[in-house]
């Protein structure tokens, strides 16, 4: 069987300037959904044209929107990058000028020129699920999201919250913690280790 062999991480965008070239539906849908899970990210965008409802979504959230074609001065102080115009030519160049300067860059329709895919997120309090299917199926990622939107329970955050204060209480050493934590939870999962 195929493996994802992807390493997920979970990003500050709230400290890290993302850019976002194009402003069509594409760029609307991945502004969404980053501004879902991070609602202070650090976003500007540029693109000759918006759509009225991105130009709505940015204002309130301070994104800066710039009515201009891509040229690469735009890149300057970005982290992370992600293309979606509707010109291959355009996202192509988007592409290589990032790798060039080592930032990380998204071609939002085309897998190959991607560093970092976008996943479904599922996010309850503390807690955050992120699913990846390796850029295969984004109608799978979309489904296991609304799966696991239901099946997590809405007082997980109360478990984290109630555990970060318990290991608050705890005394000795780091291996002391573990093991006491695990104790502690191990009525969770059905394995006995
Ligand atoms: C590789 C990736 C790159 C990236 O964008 O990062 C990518 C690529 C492409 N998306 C396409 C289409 C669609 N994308 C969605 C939805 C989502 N797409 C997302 C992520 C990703 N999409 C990355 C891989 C994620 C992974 O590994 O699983 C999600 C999870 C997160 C997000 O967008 O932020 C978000 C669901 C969020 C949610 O609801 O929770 C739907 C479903 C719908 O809208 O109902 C459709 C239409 C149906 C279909 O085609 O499946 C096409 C075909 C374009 C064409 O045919 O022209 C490509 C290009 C290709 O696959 O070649
Ligand atoms: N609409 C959809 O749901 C999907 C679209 N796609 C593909 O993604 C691409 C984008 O799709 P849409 O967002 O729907 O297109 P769109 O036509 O709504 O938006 C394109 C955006 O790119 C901007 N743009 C054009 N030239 C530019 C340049 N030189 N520099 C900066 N911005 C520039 C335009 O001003 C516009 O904001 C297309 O190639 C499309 O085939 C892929 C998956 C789904």
């Amino acid at each position: 069987m195929e493996r994802n062999e992807l390493y997920p991480v979970f990003l500050k965008v709230s400290n890290l300037n993302v850019l976002i070239v194009g402003g069509g539906n594409v760029g609307l849908e991945k502004l969404t959904f980053l501004l879902k899970s991070s609602p202070k990210a650090q976003v500007q965008m540029v693109a000759p044209e918006f759509l009225p409802d991105t130009l709505e979504l940015a204002e309130k959230h301070n994104v800066e929107t710039t009515k201009d074609v891509y040229v690469k001065k735009y890149l300057e102080g970005k982290h992370m990058v992600i293309a979606c115009t509707d010109k291959p030519e355009v996202n192509e160049q988007v592409y290589h000028d990032c790798r060039r300067q080592s930032k990380l860059v998204n071609v939002a329709d085309n897998p190959p020129f991607c560093d970092f895919y976008m996943g479904g997120i599922v996010t309850k309090g503390n807690v955050k699920v992120a699913i990846s299917t390796n850029g295969k199926s984004p109608t799978t990622a979309k489904r296991l999201r609304q799966f696991f939107e239901d099946v997590l329970p809405e007082n997980i955050d109360d478990l984290v919250n109630n555990l970060n204060e318990y290991r608050k209480t705890l005394k000795g050493d780091f291996e002391q913690k573990v093991e006491a934590l695990n104790e502690f939870t191990k009525g969770l999962v059905n394995k006995k280790d």
